[in-house]
């Protein structure tokens, strides 16, 4: 598949991720099968898809373009079978269980052209055991985008032992013609870069709270005014040779002996979870989420980061 051959992406799943991702395509002109399993899904698909366009369009990030101009571009289907048979790209963004996923992507192959790419937006799970079901690994390949889609630019493109490398160059170029800062893993790992590293942070973020060092709000400040703010400037590893890796030496000696080695989930973290205090979703987690604190939290923190994709925009 060449990139200029893709003129109709389908996007399986209209949640949180599934559809952010489906409306920039819509955006940059494509033609978006959105799929999910009900009607209502798809209804608040297309609700959030248009309150994420006209935030767009308010902030200039979709110049001129009419809004119901980009919802006409986007088609909802119910069934995986009628909404895949005729696009050149699949995204996929339903729940993060092996078997669900395995599940979806027979039936796709099942109905979609042969020479279709398959991407899967899965948080870490290894492409290769998505893969197993499937008789056409080598189309197969993971892209990860990060919440919110639309507006966090990286998507980290990985490859199963069986995907092709005209797979993987043809997705980053794909990607990347809408805008997307796309970059290929040599090979893949479960949780791939993002993820792997953000683990390791929150790791040490709650064993820093579970010792009553700081508090979780303290925690989150010293990050968002020091690493937060440099690392959004310039990633970990240039940001060692500037500061002097003999520096960073000396340091790892003493201290990877104390910082927190743990296999298993913080313990402050599984409480939470078993208790059902699961963060903004449900009012309670490390924060309590009173009235419309989420709303405007998300709404402060998608105003910030539209003002970096306008300022990429600029300086690119
Ligand atoms: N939420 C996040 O911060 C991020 C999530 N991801 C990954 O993206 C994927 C989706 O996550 P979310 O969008 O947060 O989940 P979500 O729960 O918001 O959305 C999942 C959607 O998939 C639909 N769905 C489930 N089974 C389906 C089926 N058989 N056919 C069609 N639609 C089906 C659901 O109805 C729902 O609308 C997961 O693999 C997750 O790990 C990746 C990056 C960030
Ligand atoms: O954090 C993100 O935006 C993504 O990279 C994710 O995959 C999920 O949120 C994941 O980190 C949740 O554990």
């Amino acid at each position: 598949m060449r990139v200029e051959d893709i003129k109709t992406v389908a996007a399986i799943g209209a949640g949180t991720m599934g559809h952010s991702i489906a409306m920039e395509f819509a955006v940059h002109g494509y033609n978006v099968h959105l799929i999910d399993m009900s009607e209502d899904a798809l209804s608040h698909g297309l609700d959030m898809i248009r309150h994420d366009a006209v935030e767009l369009s308010e902030h200039h990030l979709i110049a001129g373009q009419n809004i119901d101009d980009i919802l006409a571009r986007i088609t909802t289907f119910t069934s995986i079978s009628n909404g895949v048979h005729d696009v050149q790209y699949v995204t996929e963004s339903v729940a993060e269980k092996l078997e669900i996923k395995q599940s979806i992507w027979k039936q796709v192959e099942e109905n979609a052209p042969q020479d279709a790419i398959f991407t899967t937006n899965t948080s870490g799970l290894s492409p290769s055991a998505i893969a197993e079901v499937l008789k056409t690994p080598h189309r197969f390949v993971v892209a990860h985008y990060w919440n919110p889609a639309h507006l966090m630019p990286l998507v980290e493109v990985v490859p199963s032992r069986s995907t092709s490398q005209d797979t993987v160059d043809t997705t980053v170029a794909f990607l990347r013609t809408v805008g997307k800062k796309a970059y290929p893993l040599k090979r893949e790992c479960l949780g791939f870069v993002g993820n792997r590293i953000q683990m390791a942070v929150i790791r040490e973020a709650l064993n820093i709270v579970s010792r009553d060092i700081a508090t979780a709000e303290d925690v989150d400040n010293i990050i968002k005014y020091s690493l937060g703010r440099r690392w959004s400037i310039l990633g970990p590893i240039i940001s060692a040779d500037l500061g002097g890796l003999d520096i960073f030496e000396s340091v790892s000696e003493y201290l990877l002996q104390d910082a927190d080695n743990s296999t298993t989930p913080n313990q402050l973290l599984a409480e939470k979870v078993r208790r059902g205090e699961l963060g903004n979703k449900t009012g309670r987690g490390f924060y309590d989420w009173n009235g419309d604190e989420g709303i405007q939290t998300v709404a402060h923190r998608d105003e910030q980061l539209m003002k970096f994709l306008e300022r990429d925009v600029t300086t690119e």
